[in-house]
């Protein structure tokens, strides 16, 4: 204990932090990390011992510098928590530079779109199938209507969108609207535990070691993880049938480019969970501050109506369309940084054998640098942000005069999808969900808060549980 407090005793930071980890685990446990790093940046300044070998930084061109595409730091344990199988690797979790280099050359063609003709058709198909259901079941303006939970059905949408891009075929949450195999329910109850496992990543690893390992989830199973394996491993399946047609969608492409069966089902497991999660929650969080800023609501909606009425939007919407309309990028971008969908991962990075000095502070090799819990810090920093820095308002996007201002708050606000050689490999096909989400839902609905005491529950663990964002949706 004493040689693992010695090596980073230089660094600031609680002083308990310098012989256990337990500190900070209660901190994960109580859910408060993202508003406690807040104090302790204060405190203390950007780099911050938070157990033995662990600190975080909470500076832009530090965490900009850890990820650039030449950086020698690599992936930490911590993102072991995130395997599928045991033993089995996907993108997320691949630390050795070669093997991550390979995967992304086999995957990134499919992620960009290019083997696939693009993602707007999934997309508004996704979309369709969630306007259909509100048409269908919720509007409402009298005294009898059925209140809506906007929260669960953005998970809901970010599934069946999700599917439709992956392997051409959604899933059907939306047409069932139902939470099928109870995937958000487990999901929800197995996060916190992923959450406090993840500042114990050896723990974590355990259960995946005999015989531990024959309680995890499996394909077969009826519900949660294991349901969803088994879904996904039937269309992989179906696909590398010799007799299969080949289809223009990721799985496709990720075929195309030589993955094997059991890549293909880490990957897609993968992304299934990590791209709706959060692509879910950016859009609640936009919703959710829209309807609570009446005037950035109505500014939204009339700067849709007016691109409608000149021609300058289709219906629905494209992708190029929605990000030439100012407002409603100011509006995203300030949802992102006022929530960020991962503000308590840690995302260590190992510093590499030589050592670094970030902000004056040395960090000897080995060191796993968090780079993702400061997120909430940063996009919500006074110094940086202003005074106002806590409120949603979009507007400060358009007035900001200075260039350098602006790109260093696109970098900040950008930087929740990670960044450089660890940058999101969905990050595209979150952009363009949000651009495309966001304009549909508001030029068709006027959304009301049914309990402005209670707009909505959010959890912090890696990411946020949401749900109960209850409106009435009137038609427009
Ligand atoms: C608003 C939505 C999203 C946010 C905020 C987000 C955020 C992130 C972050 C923070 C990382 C890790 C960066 C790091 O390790 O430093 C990541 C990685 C990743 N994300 Fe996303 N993500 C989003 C949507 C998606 C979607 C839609 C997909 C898939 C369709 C996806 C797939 C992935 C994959 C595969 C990785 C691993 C990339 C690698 O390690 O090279 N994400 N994302």
């Amino acid at each position: 204990r004493i040689k693992k407090w010695y090596r980073l005793r230089h660094v600031p930071g609680p002083r308990i932090t310098g012989f256990t980890t337990l500190w900070f685990a209660w901190r994960t446990a109580r859910k408060t990390v993202h508003e406690d790093i807040v104090t302790l940046t204060e405190k203390y300044g950007p780099v911050v011992r938070i157990a033995p070998n662990e600190v975080i930084v909470n500076d832009l061109e530090a965490l900009l510098r850890i990820s650039s595409v030449r950086s020698e730091y690599r992936k930490g344990e911590w993102y072991k928590v995130g395997r599928v199988s045991p033993g089995k690797d996907h993108l997320l979790c691949i630390s050795n530079p070669e093997l991550r280099d390979k995967r992304k050359r086999q995957m990134m063609p499919g992620y960009s779109g290019r083997d696939n003709d693009g993602f707007e058709d999934g997309i508004n198909r996704a979309i369709a199938s969630w306007v259909d259901l509100i048409d269908r079941k919720y509007l409402g303006t009298g005294p009898e209507f059925c209140p809506l939970d906007l929260a669960t059905q953005a998970h809901y949408y970010s599934f069946d969108a999700l599917g439709e891009l992956a392997y051409s075929n959604a899933p059907g949450y939306l047409a069932a609207d139902k939470d099928l195999n109870d995937v958000i329910k487990i999901s929800d109850a197995t996060l916190p535990f992923i959450h406090v496992l993840g500042v114990y990543p050896e723990v974590f690893l355990l259960t995946h070691k005999w015989p531990l390992r024959y309680l995890l989830p499996r394909d077969g199973d009826k519900a949660g993880f294991g349901a969803i394996m088994g879904y996904i491993g039937k269309f992989i399946d179906d696909r590398l049938d010799v007799r299969a047609k080949p289809k223009r969608d990721m799985l496709q492409s990720f075929i195309d480019h030589g993955m094997t069966a059991d890549e293909l089902r880490q990957e897609l497991t993968l992304q299934f969970f990590v791209g709706t999660d959060t692509t879910a929650h950016a859009i609640r969080i936009i919703l959710l501050f829209l309807l609570t800023n009446p005037t950035a609501y109505q500014r939204l909606q009339r700067e849709l109506d007016d691109a409608a009425a000149s021609g300058l939007i289709s219906s629905p919407i494209r992708d190029s369309e929605a990000r030439s309309l100012p407002y409603l990028q100011a509006v995203i971008k300030e949802g992102l940084r006022i929530i960020p969908p991962v503000a308590t991962g840690l995302f260590y990075k190992v510093v590499p054998p030589g050592g670094d000095t970030i902000n004056g502070v040395f960090l000897p090799g080995g060191t796993n640098v968090a780079t993702g819990s400061t997120m909430w810090s940063l996009c919500r920093q006074k110094s940086f942000w202003g005074l106002d820095a806590e409120s949603f308002r979009p507007e400060r996007w358009l007035e900001v005069k200075d260039d350098l201002k602006l790109q260093a708050m696109t970098k900040t606000v950008e930087l929740v999808f990670g960044s450089g050689q660890f940058v999101c490999a969905g990050r595209q096909i979150a952009g363009m969900q949000l651009n495309k989400v966001i304009a549909e839902l508001l030029r068709r609905y006027n959304f009301t808060l049914l309990d402005p005491m209670k707009p909505m529950t959010l959890i912090p663990v890696v990411g946020w549980i949401g749900h109960d964002l209850m409106v009435r949706a009137e038609k427009r």
